[in-house]
């Protein structure tokens, strides 16, 4: 069974990145990065990028990341603010801890292009 069968499929990734974007908008270390940003795009592709890398259906079609977030001059401490953000919205939804942990995995693989190292 795939990361995305595991934690609950289609439902349980609208639920997690409605859920996720309202604490990035509340919290004071990014929330200014989406100042102007349309968030019903942002969420809708986020869906569709968080279903493909947890292993479902991919219909995924934005940018690759590090294209998505080069002029962002992006640090450490926004990535880790953002997988904070992730991980707290996962285990409020249940999630069991060692699909939060891959789930941190395949963020912190991605890392590098986030930040474009
Ligand atoms: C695991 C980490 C991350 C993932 C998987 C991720 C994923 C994405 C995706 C899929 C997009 C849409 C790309 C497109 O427009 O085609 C995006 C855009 C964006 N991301 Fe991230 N992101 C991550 C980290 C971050 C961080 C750390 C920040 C800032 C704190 C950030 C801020 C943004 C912003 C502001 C946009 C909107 C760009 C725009 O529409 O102008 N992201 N991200």
């Amino acid at each position: 069974m795939s990361l995305f069968e595991r934690i609950g499929g289609a439902p349980a990734v609208d639920a997690a990145v409605d859920i996720f974007y309202r604490k990035v908008l509340t919290d004071d270390r990014i929330s200014h990065f989406f100042d102007s940003v349309d968030m019903d795009a942002q969420i809708a592709k986020q869906k569709a990028f968080l279903t493909m890398a947890f292993g479902g259906p991919n219909n995924y079609s934005g940018k690759d990341m590090r294209e998505a977030h080069k002029h962002m001059n992006l640090t450490e401490e926004h990535f880790n603010a953002v997988v904070e953000n992730l991980a707290a919205t996962l285990t409020e939804l249940g999630v069991k801890e060692d699909d939060i942990n891959e789930i941190a995995g395949i963020a912190i693989s991605v890392k590098d292009d986030i930040l474009n190292k």
